[in-house]
C-alpha cells in the first residue's frame, strides 16, 4: 500500500526546496529483477541446493515416463501373448512393439543406472525369444510411443495409480515374473536415488517447504534433530555399559578398614543392585546370605542400627521397603495435636493458633480432632490454649487406637497403660465425660502426668489408679471395653528416640513380649463379654516388631474366648499372617500396621478383639502341669541347684527336701494340700470386686475343726473352683499373695525363705561331715 515506484520518471525540480513535489520512492532495479538473475544473488550452498532439487525434479520426470513406458509394454505383451494363441497377426504386431519397448525400456534403465545390477527378472533366455519380434515391430512401438507422449503427462501421471492397469500387471503372473516387477525396478531406483547428503536426511521434508523455512529455522530443525540422535545415542551407550558394566566385586576382609560414609552407602546401592537380579550380577562363588550379611552390616554402619534391630527389620522388609523404611525414620514426623474436644473445637482452636503465627493444616480426613503444626514462631506447650488444656500435643498415630476403640457415653472403660494419658484423656473427651474411666499405670512416677494431664484437659470422669496391669482382674473386672496401649521396645519411634536403634537387644523384645501377652490376657479377663455395647479390647503398641504384635494376638487367640474384628480405620498395612517361618491365625489380617514410610507417622500396631465369652479355656495338660507346679514347688521343694541334688543322692537322701516354710515339718497329707490351696483362693478372690457390683463376700479362713467339716469343705471349693473363671489365675497367683496373706513384703519374705534355705543347707552338711566321721 505504498508509493507506486516509477523508476523512469524524474521528478522536476522547482524554484524552492518547500515548492519541490516530493517525488516517488526509488529502489534500486536489482529488488525487482526478474528471476532468472537470482542465481546471481544466491548463496553458494543455496546454489547448490537448488541445483540439486532441479536435478531431482527432471529425474523424477525421467522416471515417471520409463515407467509409463514400461507399464504400456507390459500391457502390450499381455496383449501379445494371448494373441499369439489365436490371432497370428495381432501377435506379431504386438509383440514386436512390445519387444522395442521393453528394450528401449531396459536400455533406458541401464543407462540411467550404469552401475547398478541388472533388473531382476530379465534374463538371456527371455531376450532371445524377444530379439525377433522387436526388429519387426520398432516402427509400431515408435509411433506408439510418440502418440503416448503427446497425449501428455496427465494419464501418465495417473497411470501408477490406475487400478485397471495394476490389476491387469498383477493378473499375469508369468508375464510379472518373466519380465521382473516394473515396481521393484523403481523401487530400487527410488531408493538409490535418495541416498542423499547428510544434509538431505535433516530435511526430510521436501525442498520447498526448506525453501520456506528462514535459514534460523533450518538451523534449530537440524539442531534438534541431531539433539534427538545424540540423546538416542546416549540411552544405547548406557545400556550396553549397563549391560557389559564390571560386576560388583565382593570385598575383601582387608578392605573393610578404610571406609568413608560415603563408600558404604555406595556399595549400599551396588549389592541392592545385586539382590535384585542376583542370578545375573552375583559373582558365582558367593552366595546370596553372603550379600546379605555384607548388606546388613552396612546398614547398620550406615543408620547406626545394632545388627539385632537390622536382621529383625531386613525380616520384616522387602529390601526396597527397607531402605525407605530406614530412611523416613530418620527424619523426625510432622508435630502434631489433638484438640481437646471438652473444651474447644477444631476450628475455634485453629483460629487462635494462626491468630498467634502457628502455621497449620488439618491433619487428615481420618481425623477430626487432629491438626498438623509446620511452623510456629511460639512453642506450642506454653500457649494460653495449651495451659487451658484446648489441645494435648500427642503424634497422629496415638489417635488411631482410641478410633479403634471407639468408646460409648456412659460405658465402663479402662485404659490399662495409661501414662501420660494422652490417650486417656481422649477416651474421656469422646465419651464427653460420661461413664467411668479407669486409667491406670504401674509406674507411680508417670502416673503424676496422668494426673497434671486429667486436670488440665477437664476430665472428670475418671480414676486413676497405679497397680500391675497382669493383676488387675484380682481388682476388677465387668468393663465395657479396655484399651491396652502396651509397654514395648518402641521400634516404630527411632525417629523419636534413636537410642532405640542401638540399644535394643532379644532379651528386650523377649521380656516386653512376656508382659505384653499377661498384659493382654488380664485386659481380656477384666472385659465383660456380656457387656451390651461392648466387650472390645484393643491392643496397640508404638513397635513394629511382629513378636510384639501379631504374636500375641495370636498367644491371646489360643488363650481366651477372643476373636479379631476389624479396627474401624480405613488405612493401614494389614498385621501379618506369615512372618518368615511362622504362621499366624488368618484373621490378623484384620490388624493393622502403620509405618513412618508409608503414612509419615511412627510405626505402630492396632488389633481390636472381641470377647465372647467369660469362661477361660484350659486345656487338660495346663490343669495338670498346674496341679503339679503347684503342688510341688508351693509346699515341698527340691534341692535348689543340682551341686545340692548331687550331695543328697550321695547322702542317699530319697525324700525330697522341704524347704522354706514347710522345712523340718511334716509332710501334709492330700487333704491338708487341699485344704492349704483352698484357704489361699479365698484370700485371693477377696480381692476381686466388679466394677459397680457389690464386693464379693469375702469369707473367714476356713479352720478345720473336724475332718467331715474338713472333707465337706473341699468338696464345695472344689465344685466351686470348676465352676470359677478364675481357677487358673488364682491358683498361679497363689504363690505370689502368701507373703501378702502373711502381712509381709515380698522382699522380707524372700529373704526369710534365703535364709531358711541356707540353714536347711548348713544342717544337711553337718548331718554329712558326722555321718563321714562316724
Ligand atoms: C506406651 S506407654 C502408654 C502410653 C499411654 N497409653 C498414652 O497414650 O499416653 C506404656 C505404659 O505402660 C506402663 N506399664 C508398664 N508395665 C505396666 C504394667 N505391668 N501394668 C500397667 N502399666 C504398665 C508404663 O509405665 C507406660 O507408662
Amino acid at each position: 500500500m505504498g508509493r507506486k515506484a516509477e523508476y523512469t520518471e524524474k521528478s522536476k525540480k522547482g524554484p524552492g526546496r518547500k515548492a519541490r513535489k516530493q517525488g516517488p520512492p526509488s529502489f534500486p532495479k536489482k529488488s525487482f529483477a526478474p528471476l532468472e538473475d537470482v542465481h546471481k544473488t544466491l548463496t553458494h550452498r543455496q546454489k547448490q541446493r537448488l541445483a540439486k532439487h532441479l536435478r531431482k525434479k527432471t529425474e523424477l520426470k525421467e522416471r515417471q515416463k520409463l515407467f509409463k513406458q514400461k507399464k504400456k509394454l507390459n500391457k502390450k505383451q499381455q496383449a501379445y501373448q494371448s494373441d499369439s494363441e489365436g490371432d497370428e497377426k495381432t501377435t506379431l504386431d504386438n509383440g514386436h512393439s512390445m519387444d522395442q519397448g521393453k528394450d528401449e525400456a531396459i536400455e533406458a534403465v541401464v543407462k540411467q543406472k550404469p552401475n547398478k545390477k541388472k533388473t531382476k527378472g530379465y534374463t538371456d533366455d527371455n531376450r532371445d525369444w524377444l530379439t525377433p519380434k522387436q526388429k519387426k515391430k520398432r516402427q509400431a512401438v515408435k509411433v506408439d510411443e510418440e502418440e503416448k507422449d503427446e497425449s501428455g503427462s496427465e494419464n501418465g501421471e495417473s497411470a501408477p495409480d490406475d487400478p485397471v492397469s495394476d490389476e491387469n500387471t498383477c493378473d499375469d503372473e508369468n508375464a510379472v515374473f518373466k519380465m521382473g516387477k516394473l515396481d521393484d525396478l523403481s523401487d530400487e531406483e527410488d531408493c538409490d536415488d535418495f541416498e542423499e547428503s547428510d544434509e538431505e536426511n535433516d530435511n526430510p521434508d521436501d525442498g520447498d517447504e526448506r525453501d520456506d523455512l528462514l535459514p534460523i529455522e533450518r538451523d534449530c530443525k537440524k539442531l534438534k534433530k541431531r539433539e534427538a540422535e545424540q540423546v538416542k545415542l546416549a540411552g544405547e551407550e548406557l545400556q550396553m555399559l549397563v549391560d557389559q558394566q564390571d560386576v560388583f566385586q565382593f570385598p575383601e576382609d582387608s578392605e573393610e578398614g578404610d571406609l568413608t560414609l560415603q563408600d558404604v552407602l555406595q556399595r549400599i546401592k551396588d549389592v541392592n543392585m545385586v539382590l535384585s537380579d542376583f542370578n545375573k550380577y552375583r559373582q558365582p562363588n558367593r552366595s546370596r546370605s553372603e550379600y546379605m550379611e555384607l548388606l546388613k552390616k552396612d546398614l547398620c554402619v550406615y543408620y547406626s542400627y545394632n545388627e539385632f534391630l537390622m536382621s529383625k527389620l531386613m525380616d520384616i522388609f522387602p529390601l526396597s521397603e527397607l531402605m525407605e523404611y530406614l530412611e523416613a525414620s530418620e527424619v523426625a514426623r510432622p508435630l502434631t495435636i489433638r484438640t481437646n474436644t471438652l473444651k474447644t473445637r477444631r476450628r475455634d482452636l485453629a483460629a487462635a493458633l494462626i491468630n498467634r503465627g502457628v502455621n497449620l493444616d488439618p491433619l487428615g480426613k481420618w481425623t477430626k480432632v487432629g491438626l498438623v503444626i509446620y511452623n510456629s514462631q511460639i512453642p506450642l506447650g506454653a500457649t494460653p490454649e495449651y495451659l487451658a488444656g484446648h489441645y494435648i500435643i500427642q503424634g497422629a498415630s496415638s489417635l488411631l487406637s482410641v478410633m479403634a476403640l471407639a468408646p460409648q457415653e456412659g460405658e465402663r472403660i479402662l485404659d490399662m497403660c495409661s501414662a501420660p494419658g494422652g490417650k486417656g484423656s481422649h477416651i474421656a473427651a469422646v465419651m464427653k465425660n460420661t461413664g467411668a474411666l479407669f486409667a491406670n499405670d504401674a509406674n507411680k512416677d508417670r502416673i503424676k502426668a496422668v494426673v497434671a494431664n486429667f486436670h488440665r484437659l477437664g476430665v472428670v470422669n475418671s480414676i486413676i489408679s497405679c497397680e500391675d496391669g497382669c493383676k488387675f482382674p484380682q481388682i476388677m473386672t465387668g468393663f465395657d471395653r479396655i484399651l491396652l496401649d502396651a509397654p514395648c521396645t518402641g521400634t516404630g519411634v527411632v525417629s523419636k528416640d534413636p537410642s532405640v536403634k542401638s540399644t535394643k537387644t532379644a532379651v528386650d523384645v523377649q521380656r516386653c513380649y512376656n508382659l505384653q501377652r499377661k498384659l493382654l490376657l488380664s485386659a481380656i479377663d477384666c472385659t465383660d463379654a456380656k457387656s451390651s455395647t461392648g466387650g472390645y479390647i484393643v491392643y496397640s503398641t508404638c513397635s513394629i516388631l511382629p513378636e510384639e504384635n501379631e504374636w500375641v494376638i495370636d498367644y491371646a487367640l489360643k488363650k481366651r474366648n477372643v476373636k479379631l474384628v476389624p479396627t474401624g480405620l480405613d488405612f493401614g498395612v494389614e498385621g501379618f499372617t506369615k512372618y518368615r517361618q511362622y504362621r499366624f491365625h488368618p484373621s490378623l489380617n484384620l490388624t493393622r500396621r502403620y509405618y513412618p514410610h508409608a503414612h509419615n507417622m511412627d510405626g505402630f500396631f492396632v488389633a481390636k478383639l472381641k470377647k465372647f465369652s467369660n469362661t477361660i479355656p484350659v486345656s487338660q495338660e495346663e490343669k495338670k502341669e498346674e496341679d503339679e507346679h503347684l503342688l510341688d514347688e508351693d509346699v515341698t521343694t527340691t534341692a535348689p541347684s543340682a551341686e545340692h541334688g548331687e550331695e543328697l543322692r550321695n547322702d542317699n537322701v530319697k525324700e525330697p527336701v522341704k524347704m522354706g516354710k514347710r522345712a523340718g515339718k511334716p509332710n501334709l497329707s492330700e487333704l491338708e494340700l487341699e485344704l492349704k490351696k483352698k484357704k489361699l483362693e479365698t484370700n485371693k478372690t477377696k480381692y476381686v470386686v466388679k466394677v459397680f457390683e457389690k464386693p464379693t463376700k469375702t469369707k473367714k479362713p476356713l479352720c478345720a475343726q473336724n475332718a467331715d467339716e474338713t472333707r465337706h469343705e473341699v468338696e464345695r471349693s472344689q465344685k466351686r473352683k470348676e465352676k470359677s473363671p478364675l481357677k487358673s489365675k488364682v491358683r498361679i497367683e497363689a504363690d505370689e499373695l502368701v507373703p501378702l496373706l502373711e502381712g509381709k513384703s515380698i522382699k522380707k519374705h524372700n529373704k526369710l525363705k534365703k535364709q531358711q534355705e541356707c540353714k536347711q543347707f548348713e544342717k544337711l552338711k553337718f548331718t554329712k561331715k558326722n555321718k563321714s566321721k562316724a
